[in-house]
């Protein structure tokens, strides 16, 4: 953590080039309350969950237990009927279009109510009230399929949902609170992930969804989740809805959305870790977590009506460690009527093969834009350093020139990131590095400070490669080329998420050529400018494969670390070429000995 203290020197950026994102960093009191409302619950919130233990950081754990005796309840009141969103009785998607600004007023009067409310939570939500949604002709399916590039398979596929106010309408009846909350942030229009999965798994049908990265695939499971549940069943012997996700920090941000869009609904509960699972509904969770729950029977699973795995193409691929966990938790869920769900941005047919062997016949299967390709929105640039010192020389000036904070640095290994650090620190940015191999309290706190805007350029390994949503990424740099193409794609969408804007640049010396055009084939296709060379260099499946699982060697990166280590090399040699000096004089020493014996032998016979 030491090193994480000597980050809050001076800035060195240009501010007639940053003007526009600096503004973003100054202090912002809205930002930062909902920052603080991460770790610290807000007035009458309480919530738990399987992650918070660690991510909650010693101030909130104190206040989270002060304001509720029994911690484990989402207690917030419903919106007073004056300010529902919903109060309308037909509330169709054309009036729901045409009164897109009285709505947004209203909604954030309301967001502001519930902010200042204390109340006991609401009795159920009656939705009966709301016209159901017209049927939709297969045409009609077929033309918002193509016009946002989706591929649906699958028999009686559910028509699509062309505008969150059609949620609350059946069939989809999801609840209405969950609708208010996306309208707050002014979600009104579905993503085209979020069109086809939800009324499918609204449906009870199984999904598998690949959509490109920062398309909202995580709204896209959680939403029908809350319609799925209905209502918190504070009598559950177990948990209901489960979501596994291959990382702590994406677990973390999972539970956020999920506490977010179930303000101003009932009684809630999430599970949190070493807690009886009993009478909770939600659980988000790693494999590793859950694996050990399971064992010390601290959680029930049996009662699971929805699982979702996020970025499981990563844990459904059998070259992870993850497969043997994840089998256990599948067979942990032992509900046969259970919904299962994967969604990932990079889905290759082994993973969903392995995956539908676990899920019921004929689930939905939706693919935007393709099975892995990169966003869009992301304009990437592979540059050529020749070597090693080349790509620190390159950040170097990429700094100097202009760099679009906040910046995600990927490097290949942990000891690289520390290498890099050292490396680029000197020149006054707020900077710091971030892996698995530190503590998840030293972890959290770098990734609240990165999203709070006190650190710049965070330097990383694969750790924060998938499913982490930092706003307003401006710049993604692969230091080290991705092992895989499946890797670029998720680094590279770290940026441009939600519709905006942003870039990545890649570096790669003559030693990556192997690794480069895959990664240029993707860029191409997303419509990056790729010279026809780099397409050029390909290598057999045999050889990809084998290059996925390797890690190259390369040449330490920091100049003080490289010298050091290249004056113990030498001494090592040193020392090793005086040994065998020595041992050779042994030898000649013993030779000239035995000789000596000899003689004096041959004298004693002569004698
Ligand atoms: N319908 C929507 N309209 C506008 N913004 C949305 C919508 N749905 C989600 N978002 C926003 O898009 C951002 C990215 O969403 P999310 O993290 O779910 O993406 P993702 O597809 O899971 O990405 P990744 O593949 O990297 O995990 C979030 O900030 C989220 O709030």
């Amino acid at each position: 953590m030491d090193s994480f203290r000597s980050l809050s020197v001076g800035l060195s950026f240009d501010k007639s080039v940053h003007g526009d994102d600096m503004k973003r960093f100054l202090p912002n009191k809205k930002a930062s309350a909902s920052m603080t409302s991460l770790s610290a619950p807000r007035d009458g919130v309480a919530f738990d969950t399987i992650q918070n233990h660690h991510a909650g950081t010693s101030a909130s754990a104190p206040q989270h237990q002060s304001s509720s005796k029994s911690v484990s309840a989402i207690a917030v009141p419903a919106l007073p009927s004056s300010l529902q969103l919903f109060k309308k009785s037909n509330f169709g998607d054309d009036a729901a279009d045409s009164d897109a600004e009285e709505d947004s007023k209203a909604t954030r009067d309301a967001a502001d109510s519930v902010e200042q409310q204390n109340g006991p939570a609401n009795a159920p939500t009656t939705l009966s009230r709301h016209t159901p949604i017209k049927e939709m002709s297969r045409k009609h399916m077929i033309n918002i399929w193509r016009k946002h590039a989706l591929t649906v398979k699958g028999s009686d596929i559910p028509a699509p949902v062309e505008h969150f106010s059609s949620l609350v309408r059946p069939p989809l009846n999801v609840p209405e609170h969950v609708v208010n909350n996306l309208f707050t942030r002014a979600h009104r229009v579905p993503t085209p992930v979020q069109m086809q999965a939800i009324p499918a798994l609204i449906r009870r049908r199984d999904v598998l969804a690949c959509a490109p990265t920062g398309s909202g695939k995580t709204l896209a499971f959680l939403i029908p989740m809350f319609a799925l549940l209905k209502q918190p069943d504070p009598t559950s012997v177990g948990v209901r809805a489960l979501v596994i996700s291959p990382t702590m920090e994406l677990a973390v941000q999972i539970e956020r959305e999920a506490f977010f869009l179930l303000k101003g609904g009932n009684r809630w509960k999430l599970v949190q870790h070493g807690q009886s699972t009993k009478g909770k509904d939600i659980c988000v969770s790693t494999p590793g977590r859950l694996a050990s729950l399971i064992k010390q029977k601290l959680i029930d699973l049996s009662m699971v009506e929805i699982l979702v795995f996020d970025e499981g193409d990563k844990l459904w691929d059998d070259r992870t460690d993850f497969l043997p966990v994840v089998d256990t938790i599948i067979a942990a869920c032992s509900n046969p009527n259970k919904v299962v769900a994967l969604f990932t941005a990079t889905m290759s047919e082994r993973v969903e093969a392995n995956a539908m062997s676990v899920m019921h016949p004929d689930p939905v299967r939706i693919i935007v834009q393709g099975r892995t390709s990169a966003n869009k929105d992301v304009e990437q640039r592979l540059v050529f350093c020749t070597n090693e010192l080349g790509k620190v020389v390159a950040v170097r000036n990429f700094i100097r020139e202009g760099i679009r904070p906040p910046v995600l640095i990927f490097v290949q290994s942990i000891e690289r990131t520390k290498e890099l650090f050292d490396e680029i620190k000197c020149h006054g940015l707020h900077v710091a590095l971030i892996h698995s191999r530190m503590t998840s309290d030293e972890r959290d706190e770098v990734v609240l400070n990165f999203r709070l805007g006190k650190i710049w350029v965070l330097i990383t390994t694969e750790l924060l490669s998938r499913g982490i949503d930092f706003k307003g990424i401006g710049t993604v740099i692969n230091f080290d080329i991705p092992l895989t193409p499946e890797s670029y794609v998720h680094r590279v969408g770290r940026t441009g998420r939600a519709g905006k804007k942003g870039l990545a640049v890649t570096f790669f010396t003559t030693d990556d050529y192997e690794r480069l055009a895959p990664i240029a084939k993707i860029a191409k296709e997303s419509g990056a400018p790729i010279e026809d060379w780099m397409l050029e260099l390909k290598v057999n499946k045999k050889r990809e494969r084998e290059l996925s699982s390797k890690t190259p060697l390369r040449m330490i990166v920091n100049t003080e670390k490289r010298i050091m280590v290249g004056l113990q090399r030498t001494d090592r040699r040193l020392r090793a070429a005086e040994r065998e000096k020595e041992a050779e004089k042994g030898k000649k020493g013993s030779k000239k000995r035995n000789r000596d014996d000899d003689d004096n032998d041959e004298d004693n016979e002569d004698e």
